[in-house]
């Protein structure tokens, strides 16, 4: 369903993207993904990261923005990397089963996945299994952007499934060695550039100096992202998602991706919320929220008295 203050319009290599725009702020959503690619303040500024060398060219997933990591998180399993969601064609949601939001100004866009393919698609061969997934995408005041995620098994032979899960969020930040990640201190983590041996952070925010790829555990509801040059902080407010997952290439990785900027990680950090250690187990009929809620903040820590919208 499209709210008044969402528009329809041709993106990139012709694929299609849907405009949401609310009290001078905007987002951009691609079908092709599902994919968050933009999310631009009152001010016009962009605070996702997109790589200027993103393809969008299916079925390669776009770099940047908020890919959606569904049934399965990076090579935790026997899917393709980080699943196929991102790279489906997703569809306007005829029938979206949330409520329209209470605040009337809010712009916001229903998705659905298209349903289960038949047995002899290749994703029913490495998943096989029905569902139902729906991606409500909102612009509220403040430039408030929620994406609400829900998945249903609809199997009608009784059988459960799992899956892993993550909102790959690209943050655009000034310079990554000033930027701090605070939330997640003194957390286990596992550590994916050490066969995801287990570890506890140490120190009283992270920051960077290097390569960074971990799955921290049972994380936080709140994480802030504090960009000290631009005195700025991205507050991230997950439910549902009990991970978080911190990510940079640094130069190395980033020179060996090729639809990314040799440089281009001085200027991005992921910040994931996930479900991964557990994986979401589902019984038919079952569903399960997976919800992210994103906004700016002027620099504050994240013990501070930040003004985080009501849980589930
Ligand atoms: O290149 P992809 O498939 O988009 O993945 C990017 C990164 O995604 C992160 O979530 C993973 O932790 C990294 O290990 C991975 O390199």
């Amino acid at each position: 369903m499209e709210a008044q203050a969402v528009e329809r319009e041709g993106g990139m290599n012709g694929l299609e993207k849907l405009v949401l725009r609310e009290g001078g702020w905007s987002a951009e959503v691609y079908l092709y993904g599902g994919h968050v690619t933009s999310w631009k303040s009152s001010q016009g500024e962009e605070l996702l990261f997109l790589s200027s060398k993103a393809l969008f060219e299916p079925p390669k997933a776009i770099r940047g923005g908020i890919p959606i990591c569904f049934p399965q998180f990076s090579n935790l399993g026997s899917q393709q990397g980080h699943g196929f969601a991102r790279n489906r064609l997703w569809a306007l949601d005829a029938h979206p089963q949330l409520d329209p939001p209470p605040n009337a100004t809010a712009a916001f866009v229903d998705l659905i996945l298209s349903p289960s393919p038949s047995p002899s698609h290749d994703d029913f061969k490495a998943y096989p299994h029905s569902f139902e997934y729906r991606l409500r995408v909102q612009l509220g005041p403040a430039g408030l952007l929620t994406l609400t995620s829900r998945v249903r098994n609809t199997n009608s032979d009784g059988k459960p499934f799992s899956f892993t899960f993550a909102y790959h969020t690209y943050f655009s930040v000034s310079d990554i060695s000033e930027v701090r990640v605070e939330g997640l201190e003194t957390l286990d983590y596992l550590d994916n550039l050490q066969d995801r041996s287990r570890f506890t952070e140490q120190g009283d925010a992270i920051t960077f100096e290097g390569e960074l790829d971990r799955i921290y555990l049972e994380a936080p509801r709140k994480i802030a992202i504090l960009d000290h040059e631009k005195n700025r902080t991205f507050l991230v407010v997950k439910d549902g998602l009990p991970d978080a997952v911190v990510w940079n290439p640094w130069d190395k990785k980033a020179k060996a991706m090729s639809d990314f900027g040799d440089e281009e990680y001085k200027h991005m950090v992921c910040v994931e919320a996930a479900a991964i250690e557990d994986p979401v187990t589902l019984k038919p009929t079952e569903e399960w929220t997976g919800r992210l809620q994103l906004s700016l903040v002027p620099n504050t820590h994240v013990g501070g008295s930040l003004d985080v919208p009501n849980a589930l």
